[in-house]
């Protein structure tokens, strides 16, 4: 927020629902309720208190007296304190009627921005014909077209951004925002304009985020019309990017660059070792994103490729692009030894499920990460996941979870535990969407709750239809009234009035989707609302 606000907080108002921290890793995470008051400074957009106690419009009254507040869009107050003398604050209220609450807002730690034109496409497709099939295609169209003598130019001016490229960019961000995903992780192209466009546009709209231009340089594997010149080219057009926001956002308060070699079967060892060298090189170090162990076949060509190397991981090891800001896509296949040395450098693994199911990669053991001390948060990969939602990321979470017990490794690593201990709960999927991607991209500190001192990552969430009579729609219907939702449905999710505060949760993630959030807040700033 800039200091061009006309006042000083937003109070926010009613029911407030967030994960609980974890005090140790394996201990499990619990939703927790707050109804009362919260108040977001307009100057940096950071949480500055709250009062549980001011619940009823009485004990509210009393807040804003007691705190010399006035609500800038209510009627003169009356009384003895007129509002010439109290400090102007603009007053959100989550209607408890309409099942309303503030959440966190979503983090997405893996999405690939140029897909998304392929979200649902994919066929009966696995990862590497995949990406021969759906992937590099549309990701080269984000630079124009290769010179057929010359073959692929890197474009480095703005003006050389297909237009088509920034209205793709555009409609992402509209989307990932519409389901209210705060901060985003994404890979963007090889291309050096559209990259830079990708950053500005988020900056501009309001999306937290990490942009990542796309390395990948190795002949053996990358196609001829959509690959960089050398490895030198991969350090120095990621250099440019890199630049490009560090001068667009200097504080790295909204848009941060992350270094993105593909994977190592598309970057030679050179490039690899550049880009490891080139994170390092930032004081604080930069970001690094990248996937790993996603697909049997992509790991038995990595073994083929890097023979020198003790594993996949080992490969990124080598060339420190295993780091504590490094966010590993997948690891639907790792080893236990390769889970230590992620574990012992601190690196992040982005879960995918959705996309893990669609191209049939496999089931991460997210339950063994878990418990191993690794940091999980969720991604939507699209478009090898269909779907920009995180809410549906948390779902396909619960859903594979439930799938993992009946695999051959895990019925070997477990051959005597048989109590469902591998499923992910509710609020452990949450988890994963809200505090474990905040510490996946480093900001657990920051976003992912409610806590002193924290960014107004925010999603306003509302649930059922919204109710017209004072009765609740059970009452309607043994009434002989029979439309639950003759007052205007909000998406799937019905509720009846019976369901406790958990419940009407449980059904937000298994049935919700966009239609559900109201409006959505970064920084404090409004960048969502729903149409
Ligand atoms: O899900 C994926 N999406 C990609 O674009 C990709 N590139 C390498 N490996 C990948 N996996």
């Amino acid at each position: 927020m800039g200091s061009t606000s006309d006042h000083a907080f937003n109070v926010y108002r009613g029911t407030f629902i967030q994960l609980s921290r974890l005090p140790e890793s394996g201990s499990k995470p619990e939703l927790c309720r707050d109804q009362g008051a919260l108040w977001v400074s307009t100057a940096d957009g950071r949480i500055k208190g709250w009062d549980w106690q001011a619940r009823d419009d009485q004990s509210f009254a009393d807040l804003m007296t007691r705190s010399g507040w006035a609500d800038l869009d209510a009627a003169e107050p009356t009384g003895g304190n007129p509002r010439a003398s109290r400090i102007g604050v603009r007053v959100i209220t989550a209607n408890e009627e309409n099942n309303e609450f503030f959440f966190p807002g979503f983090i997405d730690t893996h999405i690939h921005a140029p897909q998304y034109p392929n979200a649902g496409l994919f066929g009966s497709t696995t990862l590497l014909d995949w990406l021969d099939t759906y992937t590099f295609p549309i990701e080269s169209g984000f630079g124009n077209q290769p010179d057929p003598k010359q073959g692929y130019q890197i474009q480095t001016k703005a003006e050389d951004t297909p237009v088509p490229a920034q209205h793709i960019y555009d409609q992402v961000i509209s989307r990932t925002l519409s389901h209210g995903t705060t901060c985003a992780s994404y890979f963007a192209t090889i291309h050096i304009p559209a990259t830079n466009a990708l950053a500005a546009l988020c900056h501009a709209r309001g999306q937290r985020a990490f942009i990542g231009r796309v390395c990948m340089d190795e002949p053996k594997f990358c196609p001829k019309y959509y690959c960089d010149f050398s490895a030198d080219d991969s350090v120095s057009a990621s250099r440019d990017t890199i630049n490009f926001i560090h001068g667009l956002d200097p504080s790295g308060r909204l848009v941060k660059p992350i270094v993105t070699p593909r994977f190592a079967p598309t970057c030679s060892a050179p490039a690899l070792q550049g880009l490891g060298d080139l994170a390092a090189e930032f004081d604080p170090p930069l970001h690094i994103q990248t996937h790993i162990a996603e697909n049997l076949n992509e790991v038995a060509l990595v073994k083929e490729l890097f023979p020198e190397a003790d594993s996949y991981a080992d490969v990124y090891d080598k060339f420190n692009l295993l780091t504590r800001k490094t966010i590993l896509a997948h690891a639907v296949h790792l080893s236990a030894e390769e889970r230590k040395l992620v574990r012992a450098r601190d690196a992040k693994i982005s879960h995918c499920p959705a996309s893990n199911s669609a191209l049939g990669s496999g089931i991460c053991p997210v339950r063994t990460l878990l418990d191993e001390g690794i940091t999980v948060g969720l991604g939507t990969d699209v478009s090898g996941g269909y779907s920009p939602s995180i809410l549906e990321a948390a779902r396909q979470a619960c859903l594979a979870s439930r799938l993992l017990g009946h695999t051959a490794q895990w019925k070997h690593d477990h051959p005597s535990i048989d109590d469902g201990r591998e499923k992910l709960s509710v609020a452990e999927s949450l988890y994963l969407a809200t505090r474990g991607g905040a510490a996946v991209v480093d900001m657990a500190e920051d976003v992912g709750g409610f806590e002193m001192g924290m960014l107004w990552d925010v999603q306003l969430v509302q649930l059922g239809g919204v109710k017209k009579a004072d009765k609740s729609p059970l009452e309607e219907l043994t009434d002989g009234t029979t439309d639950l939702v003759e007052a205007g449905p909000i998406g799937n999710v019905d509720i009846f009035g019976t369901e406790t505060w958990e419940e009407k949760i449980q059904k937000w993630v298994w049935s919700g989707d966009d239609r559900n959030v109201k409006a959505v807040w970064v920084g404090g700033r409004l960048v969502h609302t729903r149409a």
